[in-house]
């Protein structure tokens, strides 16, 4: 408790020598420097300061809910942030209990301790407060201040001293959050009302303290705040007098709760009538219950204990409260029969003096409302002694520590050591010997037959924080031992499972062993054939390429689909050639035809084959089928069908030179013509063509072999002799041989023409069409050709010097160099 120096003992408790002087000493002391409030054990004494000091503020409150009690100086918020935490922690509600005279300060002191509660139980989070208007705890205090205004009164000792008790409850939920809360108060009395209202409302007061009738209280009227009905369950006196401060809270319901209990205080003034008496009365009850609660039951567990305790004397209120309401004959009991019997004050007056009580003086009614009360002046002194003997009881070391938690299990738990010394069946030896090992003086504490008595509260907070922590540490402990023998236990069973397995495996090797392969070798085969048909979709070679493109994905897995591979690759070029065939037309089909002739013919035979293949059969190459003088002229006659046409250099078999000429063949002939006029210089009707002959190297040259005689050539030669005319110089191009004899006898055909192959390949197709036997195709490097009046033999060498072929006519040779 960090306090200034010479500021005295804040607690009491603490004070030595103890006497009624240095306790009066040491409060004088404290309230000199404005510290108004001191420890008695774990109840608090406030002075009134009779001034507004700085002693309250939502940082103090924090400040004392976050601190354990007694680490700071005595405060009301220190005991309204312990009983909450026994609320919000525990779950056990608990009761504030605020005595004293009148104007001492109660009525300030509850409101201290609501603000407090109300701090405390508010959540932390803006979000989750509870809008204002519903919040419980303002409301109480509203409600207090409502009452307040109603029920108060300006007295000598109090401007504003309370007319009635009251009893404040927060409920608050289990994470201490305030829920609800009720003003339970017993009566109005105001002492403005005419006589008769004031014993009204005094025997209001008198009927509370009794215990209401059941006819006169609503149901529940806890529920009712505020409520200025007497309730059906007041604070029971005749009930339970020792639980009357500290049980009635409990009873509120199942939420626990947090009460204030402010009742009225003592009044002595010059004029004290009835409603007085019954103030004082009720305080005194209250007093006796505190006193119950505390000294008298605390003093008899010392007894019953065994402690070296010296007895303290002290007034008990019971007897002066007996006096007042025990039986008909109490004064209280005499007052409500002469009431309802509407008997005078004389025969009240009388009936009382009738009763002889040593402690009851009757007064003549002409000074019964002058002179002070006796009854009151002992009750009053009795309220000055009670908290000096209540000092003593806790300074002479027989404080008890909370609801008993300092016996020996607690302290067992507060031990660092797992084991006490002492033997089990002896537990105040056990005790003791775990206390000795605390960090804690051995004056701290008092030893019972089966209980420890601990000296200052402080102590016993000390011990709950070494126990929390021992705690902490024991469940700790017992989690790793857990967890180590839960470890342990399935790392058994686990052995257990593997050697049964191993012992079943063993049993039953091979079928489990084949099954579980056949199992598995499924599944991977099924996911290896999954892989294949995913990958093989997605790299097919494209459509649009020909089917005779090769292109196939590699088989990632050949052991195993090999076989479905070569099927699906055939399966697929059948169906691309499918595709192919469906895009094919007459014409394609036509030029097909022709490419697949020139293969027959000339595949490897030929040199310049190769580079023949991809060059298209485009047949009309002059575009001859477009001209008008060839549709008007030859076109007309009967060769209309173009099948080639080309400019081709025609060997002059004399010299072996080459003249221009364009060659045509269409489905009838082969014609040369004049390429500029058109001019027909040689017809041979297909029908005359019976041999073709070509070298096997890449030369140009195609010799067309024509029968020398025949109808087919007759029909010729008339024909060319109506065209040619006697003007034809013999060596004119399309004429191999002048004068007059060359119409009859004009040879085979010699021809260049880089379409070579495509010329070979349509002529041999057209006399095909037009004899229906094929023209014999001779591919030699030496064949003889018809010269018309001699043969000649061509001879063909390979040199590979580049160029065309060079061609040299040597009497019956022609050497082509190639
Ligand atoms: N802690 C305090 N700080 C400042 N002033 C206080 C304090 N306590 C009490 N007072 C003053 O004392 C006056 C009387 O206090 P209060 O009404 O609380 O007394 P009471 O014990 O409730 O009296 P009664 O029993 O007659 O109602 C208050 O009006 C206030 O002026």
């Amino acid at each position: 408790m960090a306090e200034a120096e010479g500021a005295g003992q804040p607690d009491a408790v603490l004070l030595a020598p103890l006497s009624e002087d240095t306790f009066l000493h040491n409060l004088h002391v404290r309230y000199k420097r404005d510290i108004i409030y001191t420890y008695v054990g774990n109840a608090l004494v406030s002075v009134n300061p009779c001034r507004a000091l700085p002693l309250y503020s939502a940082e103090l409150v924090r400040a004392y809910l976050a601190r354990p009690p007694y680490q700071l100086p005595p405060h009301l918020y220190a005991i309204t942030a312990t009983a909450y935490r026994w609320v919000r922690d525990r779950n056990e509600s608990q009761c504030i209990v605020i005595t004293g005279e009148s104007g001492a300060g109660k009525t300030e002191a509850a409101r201290v301790c609501l603000q407090c509660a109300v701090l405390a139980g508010a959540p932390c989070a803006p979000a989750a407060r509870a809008p204002a208007a519903r919040a419980p705890a303002p409301a109480l205090a509203a409600a207090g201040t409502l009452l307040e205004a109603f029920g108060n009164a300006a007295t000598a000792r109090n401007h504003n001293a309370s007319r009635f008790g009251k009893l404040l409850e927060i409920e608050f939920d289990f994470k201490g959050e305030p829920v609800g809360g009720h003003i339970t108060h017993s009566g109005v009395s105001v002492c403005v009302s005419p006589e008769r209202l004031r014993l009204q409302r005094a025997w209001e007061h008198y009927r509370v303290l009794r215990g209401a009738p059941a006819e006169a209280a609503p149901a529940s009227p806890r529920r009712a705040a505020p409520s200025t009905a007497p309730p059906a369950a007041p604070p029971a006196v005749d009930q339970d007098r020792d639980h009357f401060a500290f049980t009635m809270p409990a009873e509120a319901g199942k939420r626990c709760s947090l009460g204030i209990l402010d009742v009225y205080g003592f009044e002595s003034l010059a004029r004290n009538g009835l409603e007085r008496l019954l103030i004082n009365y009720a305080a005194e009850r209250v007093q006796a219950a505190v006193t119950g609660a505390t000294l008298r039951r605390e003093q008899d567990e010392y007894a019953r204990e065994g402690l070296a305790w010296r007895p303290l004397a002290y007034a008990d209120h019971e007897a002066a409260a007996a006096l007042l309401d025990a039986g008909p004959d109490s004064v209280l009991g005499a007052l409500r029969d002469c009431s309802a019997r509407g008997a005078s004050d004389a025969a009240f007056l009388q009936r009382l003096q009738r009763r002889r009580h040593p402690r009851l003086l009757v007064l003549p009614p002409d000074r019964f409302h002058r002179s002070r009360l006796q009854y009151y002046g002992y009750g009053t002194a009795a309220a000055q002694r009670l908290v000096r003997v209540h000092v003593r009881a806790r300074s002479a070391g027989a404080l008890r520590a909370a609801g008993g938690r300092a016996r020996r299990p607690a302290a067992g738990a507060a031990s660092p050591r797992a084991s006490p010394g002492p033997r089990a069946d002896d537990p105040v030896r056990a005790a003791r010997a775990l206390l000795r090992s605390l960090p804690i003086p051995s004056a701290e504490f008092a030893y019972g037959r089966s209980r420890v008595f601990i000296r200052s509260p402080r102590t016993v907070w000390e011990l709950e924080a070494l126990r929390a922590a021992r705690v902490a540490a024991l469940v700790v402990r017992a989690q790793r031992a857990w967890r180590r023998h839960r470890e342990r236990r399935r790392a058994r069973a686990a052995a257990v499972l593997a050697r049964a397995w191993r012992r079943h495996r063993a049993r039953r090797p091979a079928p489990l062993a084949r099954a579980a392969a056949g199992v598995l070798w499924r599944a991977w085969c099924t996911a290896a054939r999954r892989r294949y048909l995913a990958a093989l979709w997605r790299r097919l070679p494209a459509r649009h390429l020909s089917p005779a493109c090769a292109g196939w994905p590699a088989c990632a897995a050949p052991r195993l689909l090999a076989r479905t591979d070569a099927l699906l690759r055939r399966l697929h070029h059948a169906w691309r050639c499918r595709l192919y065939r469906a895009a094919f037309d007459q014409t394609a089909r036509n030029r097909m035809r022709e490419k697949v002739t020139a293969s027959v013919l000339f595949k490897e035979r030929k040199a310049n084959y190769g580079c023949s293949v991809a060059h298209p059969f485009v047949g009309d190459y002059v575009r001859l089928r477009a001209s008008a003088a060839w549709r008007r002229g030859l076109g007309a006659a009967g060769d209309r069908y173009v099948v080639f046409a080309d400019v081709v250099g025609k060997v002059a078999r004399s010299s072996g030179r080459v003249a221009r000429c364009l060659a045509v063949l269409s489905t009838g002939a082969l014609l040369l013509l004049d390429a500029r006029s058109l001019r027909l210089k040689r017809r041979v009707p297909a029908q005359s063509v019976y041999r073709l002959s070509l070298s096997p190297y890449a030369d140009d040259l195609l010799v067309v072999h024509v029968r020398a005689s025949g109808a087919g050539a007759l029909d010729s030669s008339a024909e060319e002799l109506s065209q040619c005319s006697s003007r034809d110089v013999p060596d004119a191009p399309g004429c191999l041989f002048g004068g007059e004899a060359a119409w009859r006898r004009r040879g085979d055909v010699v021809v260049r023409t880089v379409h070579v192959l495509e010329l070979a390949t349509k002529l041999f197709l057209v006399v095909q069409n037009a004899v229906g036997a094929p023209p014999h195709v001779n591919i030699a490097t030496e064949f003889e050709a018809n010269f018309g009046q001699q043969l000649v033999t061509l001879s063909f060498h390979a040199l590979g010097e580049g160029g065309g072929a060079r061609l040299l006519r040597r009497g019956s040779r022609m050497d082509v160099l190639v």
